[in-house]
C-alpha cells in the first residue's frame, strides 16, 4: 500500500518534470505595464523565459518586429487559422483580433522555457477552460487616470482606440477583483517594486527552470 502511495508519487513527480515548468499568464488593462515588465524579465532571464508571439489583425505599431512582438496577419488569415483549430484562444479587444497559438506555446515549451503569453482578460476565461495550467498574474496600473496619462505618454493610439482601451480597463479592474481568478495582482505604480513583486511570485518557477538547465 505505502509502496504504490510512493509509486505514485514517484511517477507524478516525473510527470511534472516531463511537462516542463508552468507556463505564465501576465494579464491586466492595455497600458497597465504587462509588456514592459515582462521584457525586463525576458532580458534578466535568458532563456529561462520565452514569450509566446500572439497572431493579430491590428497594424504594427512602429518598432513592432513582425514575429517577434507579434504575428500581423490579415482577418481573412486569422479567421482561416481559427477555423482550422490552430489557436488555443481568441479575442476580439479594441476592434482587432488577436489569438494565441498552439505552435507559439509549443515553439517555448520545446525549448523548456517559461512560456509567458500577453493577453486579455478574455484571453484568461478562455485559457482557465484549457489544460494549460499556468500561473495567473494580473498586471493593474494604481489608477484608471494614471492608465491615461501613460497610455496618451504612449502615443499608440488615436483617440477613439484609447477610449475603447479605457472602457476595456475599468471593465478589467473590477472582473480582476475576483477572488480566486489570479494568482497574483500586482499594482504597477513604482515600476521596479512591481518587477520585485513579479519576480517574487514566480520565484520557485525560475528556480525550477534555472536548476533543470544546470543539471
Ligand atoms: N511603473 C510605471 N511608471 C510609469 N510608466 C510606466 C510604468 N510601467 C509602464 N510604464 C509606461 O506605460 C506605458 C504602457 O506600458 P506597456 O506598454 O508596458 O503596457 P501594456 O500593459 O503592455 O499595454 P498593452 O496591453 O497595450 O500592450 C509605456 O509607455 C511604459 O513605458
Ligand atoms: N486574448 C488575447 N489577448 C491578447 C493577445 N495578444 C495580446 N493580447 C491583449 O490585447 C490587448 C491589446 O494589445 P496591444 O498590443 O494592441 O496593445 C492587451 O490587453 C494584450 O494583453 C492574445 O493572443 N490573446
Amino acid at each position: 500500500m505505502i509502496c504504490g502511495r510512493r509509486v505514485r508519487r514517484f511517477l507524478s513527480a516525473a510527470a511534472a518534470v516531463m511537462a516542463g515548468p508552468r507556463p505564465v499568464v501576465l494579464s491586466g488593462p492595455s497600458g497597465a505595464g504587462k509588456s514592459t515588465l515582462l521584457k525586463m524579465l525576458l532580458k534578466d532571464y535568458e532563456g529561462v523565459f520565452g514569450f509566446s508571439v500572439s497572431h493579430t489583425t491590428r497594424q504594427p505599431r512602429p518598432g513592432e518586429c513582425n514575429g517577434k512582438d507579434y504575428h500581423f496577419v490579415s482577418r481573412e488569415e486569422m479567421q482561416r487559422g481559427i477555423d482550422n483549430g490552430e489557436f488555443i484562444e481568441n479575442a476580439v479587444f479594441s476592434g482587432n483580433m488577436y489569438g494565441t497559438s498552439k505552435a507559439a506555446v509549443q515553439a517555448v515549451q520545446a525549448k523548456n522555457q517559461i512560456c509567458i503569453l500577453d493577453i486579455d482578460m478574455q484571453g484568461v476565461k478562455n485559457i482557465k477552460k484549457t489544460d494549460l495550467n499556468p500561473i495567473y498574474i494580473s498586471i493593474q496600473p494604481p489608477s484608471v487616470d494614471i492608465l491615461e496619462r501613460r497610455l496618451r505618454d504612449r502615443k499608440t493610439e488615436s483617440e477613439e482606440s484609447l477610449q475603447k482601451r479605457l472602457q476595456a480597463a475599468r471593465e478589467d479592474i473590477e472582473i480582476s477583483k475576483e477572488p480566486g481568478l489570479f494568482d497574483s495582482v500586482i499594482i504597477n505604480d513604482d515600476l521596479e517594486a512591481a518587477y520585485d513583486q513579479l519576480k517574487d511570485t514566480l520565484k520557485e518557477e525560475i528556480e525550477k527552470a534555472q536548476s533543470s538547465k544546470t543539471s
